[in-house]
């Protein structure tokens, strides 16, 4: 095991955030595959003493699907109504899966005040570490229906990584429909080359994440990037990884080297 890994061994409170790619296919319909061994992975978690919070995206692409839509909603209103279907359709999907190992979910549902006002700040992380200590399993996503101009996050990666402040998480997990951060987006550039570990989150990281290329994902390489720059300085790691292979999340809490590790700083 590198040596920077080793950090990974200490991590208690995970915060685990899946993408829409992740969790369902081009077209919106739900990856039942993923799903159900997400919510095993996890309720495995749980049982070796882990405590997690899993922040899901997917409300707006699978409720694009479930409306019939020919393509994911670009106008406001639509994507609010896309996501409020949606988030019902995940959230059954979830409590299905979870429930069959003996664990029950929460749905939270935030707007970017999490961040910003400090009442909405205290009720939510309340909320879910009164969750976490009665082994109940958070899911977060965003508020899409009321969240417009400046109470919005706009993206799941943000976020996940304000979620991971608010409950005081060791590690954040982006999972992604990518191996890592890569020196240059992949898809358009088959030079680019996996990056394992990044110590500080510098221009140049800055400069190689670009937008996303895929028509499901959400702000790409920059949102995540900047998550991990949040998270980071707030003393979380930070490991991006595909959410596509069976073990990775296991693989990371083991040390193993997968993905790309962003080191968190002193905690504060
Ligand atoms: N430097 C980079 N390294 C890796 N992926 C990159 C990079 N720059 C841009 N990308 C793109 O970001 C995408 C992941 O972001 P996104 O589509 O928003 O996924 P998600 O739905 O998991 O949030 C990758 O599929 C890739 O095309
Ligand atoms: N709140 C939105 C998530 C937006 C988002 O960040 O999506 P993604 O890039 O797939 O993580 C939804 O549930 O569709």
């Amino acid at each position: 095991m590198i040596k920077e890994r080793e950090v990974i061994k200490e991590v208690k409170r995970v915060v685990i955030k899946v993408g829409t790619s992740t969790i369902a296919h081009t077209g919106g319909l739900i990856n039942i595959y993923r799903m159900e061994h997400l919510a095993r992975m996890i309720s495995d978690l749980k049982n070796r003493g882990y405590e997690v919070v899993l922040v899901s995206s997917g409300a707006i692409g699978v409720g694009a699907q479930r409306m019939h839509l020919k393509e994911r909603p670009r106008d406001i209103e639509g994507k609010q109504a896309a996501a409020a279907v949606g988030q019902v359709v995940l959230m059954n999907m979830y409590q299905k899966f979870f429930q069959e190992y003996n664990y029950q979910v929460a749905q939270i549902l935030v707007t970017k005040q999490v961040e910003t006002d400090k009442f909405m700040k205290f009720n939510a992380k309340n909320t879910m570490k009164e969750l976490l200590r009665n082994g109940i399993v958070p899911i977060v996503n965003e508020n899409d229906t009321i969240s417009t101009d400046e109470i919005i996050f706009g993206d799941n990666d943000t976020l996940s990584a304000v979620v991971a402040s608010l409950v005081d998480a060791d590690l954040l997990i982006l999972l992604s429909d990518i191996d890592g951060l890569y020196t240059d987006d992949p898809r358009k550039n088959p030079e680019a080359k996996l990056m394992s570990l990044v110590e500080k989150i510098d221009d140049y990281v800055e400069s190689i994440a670009k937008d996303s290329s895929t028509k499901l994902g959400t702000g790409g390489m920059i949102t995540k990037i900047k998550a991990a720059k949040y998270a980071t300085k707030r003393g979380i790691h930070v490991v991006l990884a595909n959410g596509a292979g069976n073990e990775t999340v296991e693989e990371i809490l083991m040390g193993k080297e997968i993905g790309t590790l962003f080191l968190g700083g002193k905690k504060k």
